[in-house]
């Protein structure tokens, strides 16, 4: 029997990476995890224990955080810079994948050095390079909302196991996580976020939902339909069930009033849309832990 090398990629996991920028006293800070993986000809490295083109893994730290030292502007611009430099330094890296996440902070009381971590998303970036072709996939996950009506649940199929009443209006409560592939890598990906996220709020919202399939539905083509550098967009979301409290125990009527919030088990609803022709590459979605 043979073995064969396949598909391979090696690098540093996982580095916290926080910049101050203290150009004056009012200081700014970016927080961010990041991880850097090379694709390329290792052949020999796994056949023969060559390593003279393992780049070692500690030098892909250091670069991070020597980048780190320059500037970073976004996530995305940042994995952008890791992929041209590792690609052009070494002729059998031939792509790659990297990848962000960015904690946000904000400032406590408009104070000059004192933050608190602020936002309640977690912002994700991922680049996969293989030649010359880029696909960023950006996201986040963590964004906790709920509607306290304009939701329902009914015209499913009943059988003996089936217990759950219909409803046409409940709360519907859900942690988002998503991520979107651009069309291309030229693009204002700080002012893009914003605007994703915006308009992912703004679909959770604006219409009845006859089930969280058809909310992501809703999210999805408000983003497909307003951004037209979105070409694919994927979401992964609990739901959050709240449970009516029967309170008729001590004579009091529950008219939607007091609920309890299960843990677990929860839904757990997923999809990915695409507009229509989108020739984004399914194999960027590889490596992405979990559905998102
Ligand atoms: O929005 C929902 N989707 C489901 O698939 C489902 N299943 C369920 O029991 N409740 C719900 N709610």
């Amino acid at each position: 029997m043979t073995t064969v090398l396949t598909d391979n990629q090696y690098g540093k996991a996982e580095n916290r990476v926080v910049r101050v920028s203290r150009d004056t006293d009012r200081h700014d800070i970016i927080d961010l995890n990041v991880t850097s993986q090379l694709r390329g000809d290792f052949d020999a490295a796994h056949y023969e224990g060559d390593n003279s083109h393992v780049v070692a893994t500690d030098t892909q730290k250091n670069t991070i955080f020597a980048f780190a030292r320059e500037e970073i502007t976004s996530p995305e611009a940042f994995l952008l810079k890791l992929a041209d430099h590792f690609t052009s330094s070494f002729d059998w890296v031939t792509g790659g994948r990297w990848a962000a996440e960015e904690f946000g902070w904000s400032r406590i009381n408009d104070h000059d050095h004192t933050f608190v971590r602020s936002a309640p998303e977690t912002r994700t970036a991922v680049l996969v390079r293989d030649g010359d072709r880029d696909t960023m996939i950006s996201g986040f996950y963590g964004l906790t909302v709920m509607k306290t009506t304009a939701s329902g649940f009914a015209g499913y199929p009943k059988d003996k196991y089936t217990t759950l009443q219909e409803t046409d209006d409940r709360i519907l409560a859900t942690d988002i996580a998503t991520r979107w592939v651009y069309t291309g890598t030229d693009l204002d990906f700080d002012a893009l976020y914003d605007a994703v996220k915006a308009t992912i709020l703004d679909g959770f919202g604006k219409e009845y939902s006859k089930a969280l399939q058809e909310t992501l539905f809703q999210m999805a083509s408000a983003v497909l339909d307003n951004h037209p550098q979105v070409e694919q967009i994927r979401f992964s979301c609990p739901n959050k069930h709240h449970f009516l409290s029967d309170l008729a125990f001590c004579g009091l009527d529950n008219p939607g009033v007091v609920f309890y919030a299960a843990d677990r088990p929860y839904g757990l609803i997923e999809a990915t849309f695409a507009r229509e022709g989108s020739s984004a590459s399914a194999d960027a979605w590889t490596g992405i832990a979990g559905f998102c």
